[in-house]
């Protein structure tokens, strides 16, 4: 029977709901607070969580991911006492089955229940009958996961699919999944950059021309279109491509056929579409730089790359696989790594995503020589002050010794003293020291402009020049 839990603070409309739930042959277990609720989830599996929206202090929204990202995978239903048009748009867009407002009717909630939980049922179904080659994509944190199952789930249908996700967290990757798992993984796979289509060649790059089209059209040629007949054409950066081409491209989906520059004849091809970018394609259109009804046309199927800071569970498992790709192409011993190395990875919040990652290892090998193990000192310079400012700006939450000390190594006599100084005069050390160590790293990357290193840093002009002063900083002589 499907596991239920409620996460309500309204302890009368608790009672109210398990009763409904048991009147329809469900056991309902319910949490009057989200720390109570998040536990719950941590105890056993469910298959629907109803959340409210208002829990307290707390949002139900900003917990759509997290529950759903816990032990079972839960599907979950947002439940709240205000029909909010804006609530319930960003419940579904935050991954919500429903959005519910209260007080339900026993016969909507048996409608909902019972849709949810026959499409959870259908998709384990499916999930279980299918195999999925992942090929070289790493990671096991449930984002990903989730991505995977419904790349597994979209490669297998007819569909052209657009993957969303922010720059290097694997959009190309996905893309050659959706092929490889697809009834057209025998043909071929055709990559196109649109980022670097030269508008006045993509009409014929795309769609072939025909001999003496324009004075360098020696031969006929075929176009990327033609060449995809049977297998699958990959539209990278879609939201690049300038508007005639997306009007042409338009018909090319809707009809599949095209006719060639300079060709009398139409072409037919049979190629399916997978799209991706990293661009915001709904401001796009209402900007009037993307064709709403491309855009439409594109949407059906949408696959979303989680940016890897939002899955940190990755980063060891793509670190450790790309550090021994990069030690064997350069024939050299497998590295270990440290805690404080995997740690600073996991603190980071990697804008470039996989990319950057494979550069910052990549890094750390050259920089760690014939050292065996890789630490937090072989990374970055760039990449160590991003960490220290955030350790700085959070030393109140989160300083613990362990963490700072390869990041910027305690004053030399900081545990001397015959008697253990107290956390409080540690912590203070230690933080001034890294302030000092951010503030000088600043002011020699902004050359002394102390207007950009308020940009910068995010700090005022006067909390700028406090701390100048207590550090005894001269941001004018800066080399
Ligand atoms: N989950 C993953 N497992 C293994 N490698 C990955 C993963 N995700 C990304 N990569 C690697 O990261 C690099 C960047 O990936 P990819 O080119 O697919 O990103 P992208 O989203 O298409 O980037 P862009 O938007 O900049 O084109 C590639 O070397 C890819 O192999």
């Amino acid at each position: 029977m499907a596991r239920i839990l409620l996460i309500d603070d309204a302890q009368d409309f608790c009672l109210i709901f398990a009763t409904m739930l048991k009147r329809l042959g469900f056991d309902c277990i319910t949490s009057t607070s989200l720390e109570a609720g998040l536990q719950e989830l941590e105890k056993n599996p469910f298959d629907l969580v109803f959340l409210d929206v208002y829990l307290g202090a707390h949002s139900g929204l900003d917990h759509i991911a997290g529950v759903m990202n816990s032990p079972g995978n839960p599907d979950v239903i947002i439940i709240s006492a205000s029909g909010s048009g804006k609530n319930a748009e960003e419940a579904i867009q935050l991954g919500s089955w429903d959005f519910l407002v209260k007080p339900v009717s026993f016969t909507d909630l048996e409608k909902c229940i019972s849709r949810c939980l026959k499409h959870r049922e259908a998709k384990s179904r499916f999930i279980a009958e299918s195999t999925f080659h992942r090929g070289p994509i790493i990671g096991g944190s449930p984002q990903l996961l989730r991505a995977i199952q419904w790349v597994g789930i979209v490669a297998r249908s007819k569909n052209n699919v657009l993957i969303l996700g922010e720059t290097g967290t694997g959009k190309e990757l996905f893309a050659r999944a959706v092929h490889e798992n697809s009834e057209r993984s025998s043909q071929s796979f055709t990559v196109v950059d649109c980022t670097n289509l030269p508008t006045t060649l993509a009409q014929s790059i795309l769609f072939g021309h025909e001999k003496g089209t324009f004075t360098d059209a020696k031969e006929r040629r075929e176009g990327l279109f033609k060449q995809a007949d049977g297998g699958t054409i990959f539209l990278d950066e879609i939201a690049d491509l300038d508007m005639t081409i997306q009007k042409a491209l338009l018909r090319v989906l809707q009809d599949h056929t095209f006719r060639p520059l300079s060709s009398r004849n139409e072409v037919k091809s049979d190629f399916r579409l997978v799209a991706a970018t990293n661009r915001d394609l709904p401001q796009m259109v209402h900007d009037g730089t993307f064709r709403q009804d491309l855009y439409y046309r594109l949407k059906s199927c949408i696959i979303n790359l989680p940016p890897l800071r939002e899955r940190v569970d990755d980063i060891a498992p793509l670190a450790i696989h790309y550090m021994k790709k990069i030690c064997k192409e350069q024939g050299i011993p497998k590295k270990r790594f440290s805690d404080d190395y995997l740690q600073a990875l996991r603190e980071y919040h990697w804008a470039g995503n996989v990319r950057e990652l494979i550069n910052t290892v990549n890094h750390s090998i050259s920089n760690s020589f014939d050292a065996k193990t890789l630490h937090s000192y072989h990374l970055s310079r760039e990449l160590r002050v991003c960490l220290v400012k955030n350790n700085v700006e959070n030393a109140d939450q989160k300083l613990t010794t362990d963490f700072i000390q390869p990041l910027s190594s305690l004053p030399d006599d900081h545990f001397s003293q015959e008697e253990l100084p107290t956390f409080k005069e540690v912590r203070k050390k230690v933080v001034s020291q890294l302030e000092a160590e951010y503030l000088l790293e600043l002011v020699n990357r902004t050359a002394g402009d102390i207007k950009a290193a308020c940009k910068v840093a995010g700090l005022s002009r006067a909390r700028l020049y406090e701390l100048l002063q207590k550090h005894e900083i001269d941001y004018k002589h800066a080399s």
